[in-house]
């Protein structure tokens, strides 16, 4: 019962449907008495010989009118309490996915997809049943149950009622027992769920990968040993659920036994009559299910109770990037100062930067290179404020950027990851992503600019083409160039490019630099690379190694300084001209 108050701010919003609802289950559980009794009331006429035509017609009438008031009022609950538990998935689910939103990369390196997507599919499915059948059945097996009992005591007699009552409260004892542990295999068989949806994910992201290595079978086996375990944790689940029903029906039987015996000994000494047995015990007939909805009550109970704590866990996982409740909403400009003494990422002991000043006057450029693994993503991610918990400080115009809001600081800035994503949409549509009243012209200006124009009219669509498994397979260059010109279809203030040209032939790199150089002339740009031709026209250069800088400058002083960035010059150098290329 514990989830009905954990709901209780959802039951509150929605009260007005919920009353209403409510009600007219209790008036379907009061109508539905009238037709037993109206039978035992003819079953008596019949036994003592005094049926006339009209008294049948007149009780077949009322049987008939009750059976379409019960059908109205049917109608009306269901509108208003299955209407509030779908809208309780509707807002459960869209505050899962704004929490998503709102969640930094620590959490999504904790949770992984699949585990995600079963909390948004399954853990939701299960809650928003509490909010239906829950109140179905619980409505259901206490006022139906107990305006039949009271039918049953009144109208009937309150010894044979008694006598047939004395099994339900083992059925009581029996549900909890059995609900116990059906939380438990739910929670369990949740979590077997997710992980085979992780596998899931995962195999089908990755099966080019699975492919090429051939590794499909140990593959198979994997998902086979997950989809496995998630069968046992299912029947274990489906044997504690398939125990409900018998432990119904056995109770109710014996409730039956009972009201044979002692009501044939009631009629026999004349205390009830036989129209009244037969009233009776389809009263008891009526108590099944409201007995069984008991049943199911706890059942589903337990489900959305354990996928509730399942979904509360996720929403209670705060971001470690708090946004200042007086934050700067201007977006920022200006120069960059960048003073990191000291950055861990969390749980790691080993300091990922260390000692990391520069400063990028306003339109300038920086260049970062080094070694893989050498600390330049990190000083990126420091920047577009992935992590906050460095020490030191980052002033980009003339503020922190902590002090931004992350609205104000992310307009500010156009960034390009190494690892592109494009949505599964038009070309033109990945472009203008976060600018969507960005005219088919600009869209065009900005693919020039990025060198993929004549790529993209080469394409059976061209601008209107669909991008991933409904339409074109894009090279990872031309992946690479889209996402450039989204970021800047932004014309941000700054704009990254982590190792974004990678993919990019030398020629190509070579225009799509001085596209910008050209139409970013008063804008600040960080190029971080592998590739020294991406940075060697940057105001300046550093050189990181183990997090920390080695050598800066411009590419003539680095040059003439003889060290990591000399070397690894002359050996790209030396590598494009074997590859017959220019630079
Ligand atoms: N999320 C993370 N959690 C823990 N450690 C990380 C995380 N991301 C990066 N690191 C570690 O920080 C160090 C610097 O990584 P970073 O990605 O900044 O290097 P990089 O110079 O950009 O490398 P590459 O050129 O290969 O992209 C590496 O030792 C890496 O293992």
């Amino acid at each position: 019962m514990g989830i009905f108050r954990k709901l209780g701010w959802f039951f509150k919003q929605e009260k007005k449907s919920y009353f209403i609802g409510v009600l007219f289950l209790i008036l379907v559980a009061i109508v539905q008495l009238v037709p037993p009794r109206l039978i035992g009331f003819l079953a008596d006429e019949i036994g003592g010989n005094r049926l006339t035509v009209i008294i049948l017609v007149q009780t077949l009438v009322a049987i008939f009118c009750v059976a379409i008031l019960q059908y109205v009022f049917r109608y009306i609950w269901r509108v208003h309490i299955w209407g509030s538990a779908a809208r309780l998935e509707k807002v459960l689910r869209s505050n899962l996915f704004k929490h998503f939103t709102d969640m930094d990369q620590k959490f999504f390196q904790t949770y992984r997809t699949g585990d995600l997507m079963a909390h948004a599919t399954n853990d939701l499915s299960a809650i928003q049943q509490v909010a239906g059948v829950g109140i179905l059945t619980l409505v259901d097996s206490l006022v139906t149950g107990g305006v039949t009992i009271i039918a049953m005591a009144v109208v009937i007699d309150w010894r044979l009622t008694l006598m047939a009552l004395i099994p339900f409260p083992f059925l009581a004892y029996a549900s909890k027992k059995l609900g116990d542990r059906l939380h438990d295999a739910f929670r369990d068989s949740q979590e077997s769920f997710s992980k085979m949806n992780d596998k899931a994910q995962e195999s089908i992201s990755g099966m080019k990968v699975i492919k090429t290595f051939g590794q499909e079978k140990q593959d198979l086996n994997d998902f086979k040993t997950k989809t496995d375990y998630v069968v046992k944790m299912n029947r274990k689940v489906f044997f504690l659920d398939s125990l409900f029903d018998p432990v119904i029906t056995i109770i109710i039987g014996i409730s039956y036994i009972l009201t044979i015996i002692v009501g044939g000994r009631f009629v026999m000494n004349q205390s009830i009559s036989i129209g009244q047995l037969i009233s009776f015990i389809n009263y008891l007939n009526m108590l099944i299910w409201p007995m069984l909805a008991l049943g199911y009550l706890f059942n589903i109970l337990e489900r959305g109770s354990a996928s509730y704590d399942r979904v509360n866990e996720l929403l209670m996982e705060k971001s470690t990037i708090v946004e200042d409740p007086f934050a700067i909403q201007e977006p920022a400009k200006g120069d960059i100062h960048f003073h990191v003494t000291d950055f861990h990422y969390p749980e790691d002991e080993k300091a990922a930067l260390k000692q990391i000043d520069f400063e990028i006057k306003e339109g300038a450029t920086l260049g970062i290179v080094g070694k893989t693994g050498a600390g330049k993503t990190s000083i990126l991610k420091l920047m577009l404020r992935e992590h906050d918990s460095y020490q030191g400080n980052i002033i980009f115009g003339q503020y922190p950027v902590m002090d931004y809001s992350l609205d104000a600081l992310k307009k500010s800035i156009g960034y390009v990851p190494q690892d592109q994503f494009l949505f599964s949409t038009s070309i033109e549509n990945n472009i203008r992503f976060s600018e969507p009243d960005l005219s088919h012209k600009e869209v065009v200006k900005f693919a020039e600019m990025t060198a993929i124009h004549e790529d993209i009219l080469g394409f059976p669509e061209g601008y209107e083409t669909e991008v991933g498994e409904r339409g074109v397979s894009l090279s990872g260059g031309q992946k690479q160039r889209i996402s450039i010109a989204r970021a800047l279809a932004t014309s941000p203030e700054l704009l990254i490019l982590d190792d974004a040209l990678s993919a990019v032939d030398a020629k190509t790199e070579e225009a799509i630099l001085k596209a910008l150089k050209n139409e970013r002339a008063n804008k600040t740009t960080i190029i971080a690379a592998h590739r020294l031709s991406s940075v060697m026209h940057a105001e300046e250069i550093i050189v990181v190694d183990n997090g920390e800088i080695i050598e800066r400058g411009t590419h003539d002083t680095l040059l003439a300084l003889g060290g990591w960035y000399h070397d690894m010059y002359r050996r790209q150098q030396l590598e494009s001209k074997l590859d017959g290329g220019e630079a």
